[in-house]
Formats: C-alpha cells, sequence, structure tokens
C-alpha cells in the first residue's frame, strides 16, 4: 500500500477516496499512524481551535491533508509548496495528531468492530512477535490464537467480553483495547498449553526456552564474576583525551589489553606501543602479529578480545558502540567478561546511565572521569552558500555515497584546483589510513579530505574545518538526517589536540544544513539504555540438538530469536545477516559449530561478489578440499581508472579479507595464507594507486569488466546456490537496503 506514497502519486486523493469509501477506523488511523511514525510527526500538533472551527464533515479531510503535508514536508524538503502548507498547520501542545484522530474518528462500538479487532489481533506481526518472546511459539499461537478468537467471540473468556472491550475502546481507544486482548491471550495460552502441544514437546520446549534464556549474562562469565573488578569509565566529546588517559594506564600495566572497534585502531596501538619499546602483539580476526619476547600487552579487535587470561589492566575503546544492533554483543562481552583487575572503558556520555546499571548489578566498582575537549570547536555562522570555490586547504567535506564522494571531489578539484583525498567506509582500512596520511602530510599535495561518516572513528586527521556538503543519508528507505551523535562525531574531528590547527571549526553547503548542523550539537545527549547480546556456538549446538524438528539453519536462527528471553537492560543482536548468510550457504554439510562460525563471519552481505565467495569457500569447506586463494582470485595487472571498477577491486579486498579470517578458523581448508598476505598488500597497493588517477566516470572499462568477470565466474558458476542466493540475497529492495548499509557496515568491519 505505501509504495503508493510517491513524489509520482497522489497520496492525499488517495487517502482522500480511502475515506469516501468509508473503510473502518482502525485501519484509518492504523494508516495514519504509519504516516506519521514514517515521517516523524508524532510531536506535531493540531490546534485545537482549529479543529473545532472545521465543519465535522471535513474534519477527516483535514487531518488526513494536514497530515500529508507534513509527511510531504519531512520527505520531501524541496517541496517549497508543502513546507508552505505545513507551516500553516501547527499542532496544539495538549493532543497529540492520533489522540486527536482518534477521538475525531472515534466510531459506535458494536459486534462487526469486536470482530474487526479479533481479526486484526489474529494477523499482527507484532503481537505474534511479543508472543514468541514470552515463549508462545508462531506454530502455537497460530492454533491458539484461532481458539482464542473464537472464545471471545462466543463470550467465554469474562476478562475480555464484549462489554469490558467496549469500556476499554471508550476510555482510551484502540490500543487499549490491543492491550487486553494480549494479557487475555496470554492468559489463555499459558492455561491451554497441554491443548496444543505433547508432553513431549511441551518439555522440549521448556528446554528450548532455558537454552535460550539470556537474562543472566553476567553469569556467562563465572571468573570475572569472582574478582574484584574497577571500571573507570572515561567520557567526553571527541578529541577530550579519554583514550590517551586510559592509554596512558595500560602503558604502565604488568600485563593488559586494549579492544577497540577497527583493525585500524587495533594496529595504531599496536604500532604506537611497539614504537614506544613496549612489546605488544596484535590480534585481529584476519591477522596475527607476534612480538618475540616477553609481551606485555595485546592489542585487539573487540570481538577477539581474550575472555580466558587474567590481565591487570584493559582498555575497551568507543564503549557507546555496546548499543550497536548488530555489534554491540562484543562490547557486552568484553564489559562483563574480561578478567582484568582494572577495566578503562572509553566512549561518550550517552552510555553513563548504563555502565552504572551493569556495573552495580556485577557489583564492580565504578569510577566516571568526565573529560572536557582540549580544543575549541567553533560553528560558523556562514554556509558556503552552495559553492565549491569556498572550500580551502584543511577541510573535511562530508557527504554520502561512494557516488557522491566522487563527484563532489571532482567539482571541489575543478572549482579550486585543490586536489582531495578520499575516505569511505568501502575502502580497505590500510587505504583509508593512507588517504589520511596524504592529506595531514602538508607536502603532499592533498589539502582537502572528501569523506563519509567513515572520517568520525579511528583516523587522526589534521582538519581545521568540518565542512557538510549533507546532513541526510539514505538508510535504505528514505534520506534520514544524521543524529546529533553522528554530527557530533563528525563534527569532533576538526581541530584536533596537538596539530597545526588547534582551533577546529564547523560549516555546511547550505544554510539549512547549517542550521540544523548548529541544533544537533547544542542538543542533549541522548542515553543509550540497552547492551548487546549475542548467543555463543555451544548455545546454539545445545539449542539444535534440543530442536527435534530438520529446520533449515537460518529458521533455527529465526526459532532462537523468537524464543530467546531477554533482561530490560539487554537485546538481542540483529540476527538478520546471519540469516542471510545461513541461507546462502545451507546446502553445505557441516556441522552446527563450523556453521556457526560461517555465519558470524564479518562479511558484508550487500556485496554480491563477497556472498558468492564466502558460498564457494563454504562449498570447499564442506568436501574438505584445501582452498588455495591464488586460484580464486585474480587482480588486474593495471589499477581501475574509473570509480566503479575501483568498487569491485573493494570487493575483492574484501573476498581476500575473509579468506584470511577462515584461514584462522579451519586452517586446514584455507592453507594458502601467505599468498593471501601478499595478494592483500598487492590490492591495496592497486586501490591506492587507483585513487591518485581516477577519472569521474559511469561507464566500466572493457579490461576490468571481464577481470571481474572472471572473478564472479568463478565464484557463482561452482554455485549450485547462486540462483537461490540471487532470489534470496540480491534482488531489489533487499539489494537497495544491503547497498546503503555497506558504507557503515565496512566502518564497522573489525
Ligand atoms: N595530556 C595530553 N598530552 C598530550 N597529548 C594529548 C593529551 N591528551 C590528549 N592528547 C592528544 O589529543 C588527541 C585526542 O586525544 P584522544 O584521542 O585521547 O581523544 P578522545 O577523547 O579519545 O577522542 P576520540 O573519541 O576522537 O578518540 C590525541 O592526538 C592525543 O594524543
Amino acid at each position: 500500500m505505501w509504495t503508493k506514497f510517491n513524489k509520482h502519486s497522489s497520496f492525499f486523493h488517495w487517502h482522500k477516496s480511502l475515506i469516501s469509501r468509508n473503510p473502518s477506523i482502525q485501519y484509518h488511523t492504523a494508516s495514519i499512524e504509519r504516516t506519521l511514525d514514517r515521517s516523524r510527526l508524532l510531536s506535531k500538533r493540531v490546534p485545537s481551535n482549529r479543529i473545532a472551527s472545521i465543519d465535522p464533515s471535513t474534519t477527516r479531510h483535514f487531518s488526513t491533508s494536514a497530515i500529508f503535508y507534513r509527511a510531504q514536508t519531512y520527505s520531501n524538503r524541496e517541496s517549497g509548496y508543502a513546507d508552505r502548507r505545513a507551516r500553516n498547520l501547527q499542532y496544539p501542545e495538549e493532543l497529540s495528531p492520533l489522540q486527536t484522530l482518534a477521538r475525531l474518528h472515534r466510531k459506535e462500538w458494536d459486534d462487526s468492530m469486536l470482530k474487526e479487532h479479533l481479526a486484526q489481533f489474529q494477523r499482527n506481526g507484532n503481537i505474534r512477535k511479543q508472543c514468541g518472546e514470552v515463549g508462545i511459539p508462531p506454530s502455537v499461537f497460530k492454533l491458539a490464537v484461532q481458539d482464542f478468537v473464537k472464545a471471545v467471540e462466543n463470550g467465554d473468556l469474562p476478562k475480555c467480553g464484549n462489554e469490558v472491550l467496549e469500556n476499554a475502546y471508550e476510555e482510551s481507544g484502540v490500543v487499549r483495547v490491543r492491550k487486553l486482548l494480549l494479557s487475555s491471550f496470554l492468559e489463555y495460552a499459558q492455561l491451554n498449553m497441554s491443548k496444543y502441544m505433547s508432553e513431549e514437546q511441551i518439555q522440549t520446549f521448556s528446554s528450548l526456552r532455558q537454552i535460550s534464556d539470556l537474562r543472566f549474562p553476567a553469569d556467562w562469565y563465572a571468573k570475572a564474576r569472582q574478582m574484584n573488578r574497577k571500571v573507570i569509565l572515561h567520557v567526553g566529546p571527541t578529541n577530550s583525551g579519554k583514550t590517551y588517559n586510559a592509554l596512558r594506564r595500560l602503558e604502565s600495566a604488568e600485563n593488559g589489553i586494549y579492544c577497540g572497534p577497527l583493525r585500524l585502531l587495533a594496529h595504531e596501538i599496536y604500532e604506537r606501543m611497539n614504537a614506544k619499546g613496549i612489546p605488544c602483539n596484535l590480534v585481529t580476526g584476519e591477522e596475527r602479529r607476534e612480538i618475540s619476547g616477553q609481551v606485555r600487552l595485546v592489542s585487539s579487535t573487540v570481538e577477539m578480545a581474550n575472555m580466558k587470561k587474567t590481565l591487570d589492566v584493559a582498555v575497551i575503546d568507543e564503549i557507546q558502540m555496546i548499543g550497536d544492533p548488530e555489534r554491540g554483543w562484543a562490547w557486552t562481552q568484553a564489559l562483563l567478561g574480561l578478567q582484568a583487575h582494572e577495566i578503562h572503558l572509553c566512549g561518550d556520555p550517552s552510555v553513563i546511565p548504563l555502565v552504572k546499571e551493569l556495573c552495580e548489578n556485577v557489583n564492580d566498582e565504578l569510577e566516571i572521569k568526565e573529560y572536557k575537549r582540549l580544543s575549541p570547536l567553533i560553528t560558523s555562522n556562514k554556509s558556503l552558500y552552495n559553492e565549491f570555490r569556498h572550500i580551502r586547504p584543511g577541510d573535511a567535506v562530508v557527504t554520502f555515497s561512494r557516488y557522491q564522494i566522487f563527484a563532489v571531489k571532482r567539482m571541489i578539484e575543478k572549482a579550486t584546483g585543490l586536489q582531495c583525498a578520499v575516505v569511505y567506509g568501502g575502502l580497505p582500512p590500510e587505504t583509508r589510513s593512507q588517504q589520511a596520511k596524504l592529506f595531514n602530510d602538508p607536502n603532499s599535495g592533498y589539502d582537502v579530505i572528501v569523506a563519509s561518516d567513515a572520517i568520525g572513528m579511528g583516523l587522526n586527521l589534521n582538519v581545521k574545518r568540518i565542512v557538510f556538503e549533507t546532513v541526510k543519508k539514505f538508510d535504505g528507505k528514505s534520506h534520514r538526517y544524521l543524529t546529533p551523535s553522528q554530527i557530533k562525531q563528525i563534527a569532533g574531528r576538526a581541530g584536533r589536540f596537538g596539530t597545526a590547527h588547534e582551533v577546529g571549526e564547523v560549516t555546511a553547503m547550505e544554510d539549512g544544513d547549517l542550521r540544523y548542523v548548529t541544533k544537533a550539537l547544542n542538543a542533549a545527549v541522548t542515553h543509550i539504555d540497552v547492551a548487546g547480546l549475542q548467543p555463543n556456538a555451544e548455545m546454539v549446538e545445545l539449542f539444535a540438538h534440543q530442536l527435534s524438528e530438520n529446520v533449515s539453519f537460518s529458521q533455527l536462527l529465526q526459532k532462537f530469536e523468537d524464543l530467546a528471553q531477554v533482561d530490560g537492560q539487554y537485546f538481542l543482536c540483529n540476527f538478520r545477516d546471519l540469516k542471510i548468510i545461513a541461507d546462502q550457504i545451507q546446502p553445505v554439510e557441516m556441522s552446527i559449530a563450523d556453521r556457526y562460525a560461517f555465519v558470524t563471519s564479518p562479511v558484508n552481505t550487500s556485496d554480491v561478489l563477497v556472498m558468492a565467495y564466502l558460498t564457494k569457500f563454504a562449498q570447499m569447506y564442506g568436501k574438505k578440499e584445501p582452498c588455495h586463494l591464488e586460484s580464486l582470485v585474480r587482480l588486474p595487472e593495471q589499477a581501475p581508472t574509473t570509480p566503479e571498477v575501483l568498487k569491485e577491486l573493494e570487493s575483492a579486498h574484501r573476498v581476500i579479507m575473509l579468506y584470511l579470517w577462515l584461514s584462522y578458523r579451519f586452517p586446514d581448508v584455507f592453507v594458502s595464507v601467505e599468498n593471501a598476505i601478499e595478494t592483500k598488500a598487492r590490492c591495496e597497493s592497486l586501490i591506492h594507486e587507483s585513487l591518485q588517477t581516477i577519472q569521474f566516470s559511469r561507464k566500466r572499462t572493457k579490461f576490468s569488466r571481464s577481470k571481474t568477470r572472471h572473478m564472479e565466474d568463478i565464484a557463482l558458476q561452482s554455485s549450485s546456490d547462486y540462483g537461490n542466493a540471487k532470489r534470496k540475497g540480491f534482488n531489489g529492495a533487499e539489494r537497495r537496503e544491503r547497498r546503503r548499509r555497506n558504507d557503515d557496515q565496512q566502518l564497522y568491519t573489525a
């Protein structure tokens, strides 16, 4: 239905006709609710005097059009007309639009309403999910809800009889009715469980519930619980010296670990420590470097943190990522599980309440150290009036999507004659670091950097001024404004303490964007109140053994997700990518533990080439055939000259990284590590070279096309599941959404 809502179709007329056909109030309200939600309108209000002054016969049209224009304003700011109309439709404080609508449209309760509510309840995916969360699996839900509906209709359940529901509706509307139905249904299902399940099934169900019980993650780390740990939380804005102080403590420790969010950061700390004469090893998912002799420290990516060793000091960087929907579990694991006497957490103040709670729960002593920015950050009162000629040396221009980055680079170079380095999530971390070095070096000839939000983390840049070319980022569905915390993180990169530019400046290309940036920088902190969790391999294995049904691995993960119980401070991390990979490699025979290792491999599921190679690698693993990278990946002889071809080389780099990641888990199959390391270095050098010479053109060259086809062919043709992969993974909206996540995910790939 919502596909109709695009700029080519008239949402207003569509909605108007919908109303004129007199649809149900619930349906209408739910539609409006979704419109409101989509457009972040819930905080807007309709003036009561306006409502009062409107002829009741037109109120529906008024409300709908009000919402339409608001929705249009948000989804299409370019539309001045919509903007003007929207400005005239202000909402009062006392009544939310939904309440207003509900009251305006409230219909008399009758039997047809009861039927409609029950039918909606039965179909509602959220209700099914909520029931799954409290232990009623979807198969049982389906049966139980049918009986429940009959029982309500027959008046067998006095707690939610027609009269009770009518009263609830009169008092508080649809939401209250839904709540009442849900609580009655839960009670009904609990009491009648034996009707839908055999004794044995109930037994299995209970043990599945037990295995997927993630309510007490602190208990998973018994040794850490026996220690008297002290947690020191360093919080402050970017460039305030949090990490500097935590690392000073690590340097003086007898032994310790640094856990960072990116390979890039783990490398930086590894190099910094060794340069200072403090022996330090490196452990990331794809690489191990061991220093000979007595080694005191380890620098690692957070997922790879060693939970088994007793340590003096641990530093966990960017602790606010504990709330990351995909990777949050790794920070939770490190915080709860590290056996360190002293744990230093560095991050922004949004985590203070959550860390306090978590430490209280496990009886860890907590000290909070708050920091202030070391150098001033000034927000300019003038934009660049949309003219690239105002860009000057030391600027970092922030924009999103590779296409836009290269377009902006070209325009700046044309308008100013300055050369631009580029940084975006899709580039290998090593290349990002090289580009940063070029920009930092005053003699390199690269005076400006054009970057995505990938500059927000892990790079030391001598930026004088951050220029937002846009403050919106495509999230797969629409262009959404960056959150205040994203703006703060990016803007904070200007004026790094101890560099040539000690006073940072922030501006935007356009006035409107600059206003938004200014507001975002002054916005209050939004707290992160939940920490991510992910089951470990043993839990998944146990779960699989307990599950008598023959289900695919993605279905198994889905069941785990449905049944898992988490406590209020936690959430279960997203299984979405895990399920995509699981479907992709389902035909390959392997143990549950190995399969889980494959599905948790750090791949970007939106990258077609990487996914195809992952399938190929899984097949070779299934056959226990040695897998030689050199026979699968061939790089071009020359550096690509267009962004499109460069992108393919970036994918090739990700394939090599995946190979290396697998080589540490399955060394008997993924044997050509040396070759992979050498190919990786060559790939990086080609990418680097390509960035110096790249031409902005949308056409692909014949040569590179054939090279890429060669790589794709090897991986894809041999994959019997390719058709399936295409259907499941790389079509339409799904594909677009994954592409959207490309940049972000690369930023976080450890
Ligand atoms: N006391 C200090 N003496 C010398 N240099 C310092 C001091 N404190 C911080 N710095 C330097 O200032 C810069 C910013 O510090 P740091 O990276 O610790 O900040 P941060 O708050 O962790 O910021 P971010 O979140 O951006 O990493 C670094 O280059 C660091 O070396």
